[in-house]
């Protein structure tokens, strides 16, 4: 069969990820970073669209590939409706709902936007796969306390699920056999309870959970409420505060955990202290989320790019252990995930999902 080439695109907080593939092989890979200056004079996720497509367009170039070799484009999806996991056709409903950026804004809503613009380009197929609304929650945990403001899921389902599958293979497991609790420890955190392959519950990487490079994550409610009536922040302010501005980069004015690390060791108290009180609130919601499983864990894993940081590692590991057998797969398989979620629909081992379709389902079943 002839091997097919496909560009994966995986726009982050941080950077955009892209990958070209030949078949299941990966021929190579860029990160291409945006500091928060280079974004920052972009009013909306959406607005950075071409700014985005055109440092990927150039990174191809530059690699000495050719779009017209594609045989399909696939992107990060990002926070668009309530749908399970799956490789999903980039339909028009689905290009209005990464473009509406509600409700949140996201840059993983770009992935989409930039696979269905080269793939029309190109005529190919383009797809996202596992986008960050994944839901998969048990009833019991959208119930807040407050029937007006349910509990939505929002998390980092592609790597989520590509690392519950590479921890099954090395396990020697079925992954939808057994339970994992899963730490994305990204720009934005997710810790999951996989429970047999579905993410029941998981903290929300923009709403609640540990503070992040760049999120606030929990913060105290009421005070929050007040700051909003103060007169002195617009919504956007308050929100760019929480989302944007919040966490490393809010207490110590950068969301590099590498440069944070450095100057911890340098002796910098205040840094030493606030990466500590982060390595204690991820723990804490690992805790949590061992507790949804019913303590039935068959191990933690610890992923993303923060968890190639071997203090922050050794600090978890520590606190978590007894739950169950830590494992670290830094970084993340979202590239490789993209991939095999578009080669298995191109190879017809997976049939592609209707976006319109899982909406439609999902609005019946109230979600
Ligand atoms: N090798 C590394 N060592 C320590 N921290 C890292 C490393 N690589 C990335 N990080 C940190 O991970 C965070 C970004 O997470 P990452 O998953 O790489 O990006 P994104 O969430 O934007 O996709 C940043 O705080 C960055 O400093
Ligand atoms: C779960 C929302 C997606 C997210 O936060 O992704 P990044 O960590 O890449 O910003």
């Amino acid at each position: 069969m002839e091997l097919k080439a496909l560009l994966a695109v995986n726009p982050g907080s941080t950077g955009t990820k892209i990958a070209w593939f030949l078949g299941d092989r990966e021929l190579w890979r860029e990160n291409l970073l945006h500091g928060p200056d280079e974004l920052a004079p972009f009013a909306s996720v959406t607005d950075q669209f071409s700014f985005r497509l055109e440092a990927v367009e150039a990174a191809v170039r530059r690699r000495g590939s050719s779009l017209e070799e594609l045989a399909a484009v696939v992107g990060r999806g990002g926070i668009v409706e309530a749908i399970p996991g799956g490789t999903y056709i980039v339909d028009d409903l689905l290009i209005e709902h990464l473009r509406r950026g509600r409700p949140w804004e996201h840059a993983s809503n770009l992935g989409g936007l930039i696979a269905r613009c080269l793939g029309d380009r190109l005529s190919v197929p383009a797809f996202i796969v596992d986008p960050v609304s994944v839901d998969e929650f048990e009833p019991e945990v959208r119930v807040t306390g407050l029937p007006e403001l349910p509990k939505h899921s929002l998390v980092h389902a592609l790597n989520v699920r590509a690392t519950a599958k590479r921890a099954g293979r090395e396990l020697g497991l079925d992954w939808r056999g057994v339970n994992f609790v899963i730490a994305h420890l990204g720009g934005g955190i997710s810790v999951a309870a996989m429970k047999r392959g579905r993410i029941i519950d998981v903290n929300n990487a923009n709403e609640f959970g540990p503070f992040s490079p760049n999120r606030a994550g929990t913060v105290p409610a009421g005070d929050l409420v007040r700051l909003c009536f103060s007169g002195r922040y617009s919504e956007k302010d308050m929100i760019d505060s929480l989302i944007r501005r919040g966490g490393l980069l809010a207490y110590c004015g950068s969301d590099d955990l590498r440069e944070l690390r450095r100057r911890a060791a340098d002796g910098d108290e205040a840094t030493e202290l606030v990466l500590r009180a982060l390595a204690f609130q991820i723990a804490k919601e690992a805790g949590s989320m061992a507790a949804a499983l019913g303590g039935d864990v068959e191990a933690v894993i610890l992923t993303g790019g923060m968890a190639h940081d071997s203090h922050l590692r050794s600090d978890l590991t520590a606190r978590l252990q007894w739950i169950a057998p830590v494992l670290a797969y830094p970084g993340e398989d979202e590239m490789a995930a993209l991939a095999e979620g578009a080669r298995a629909v191109l190879e017809g081992e997976e049939e592609a999902r209707s976006y319109r379709e899982a909406v439609e389902r999902s609005r019946r079943l109230g979600l």
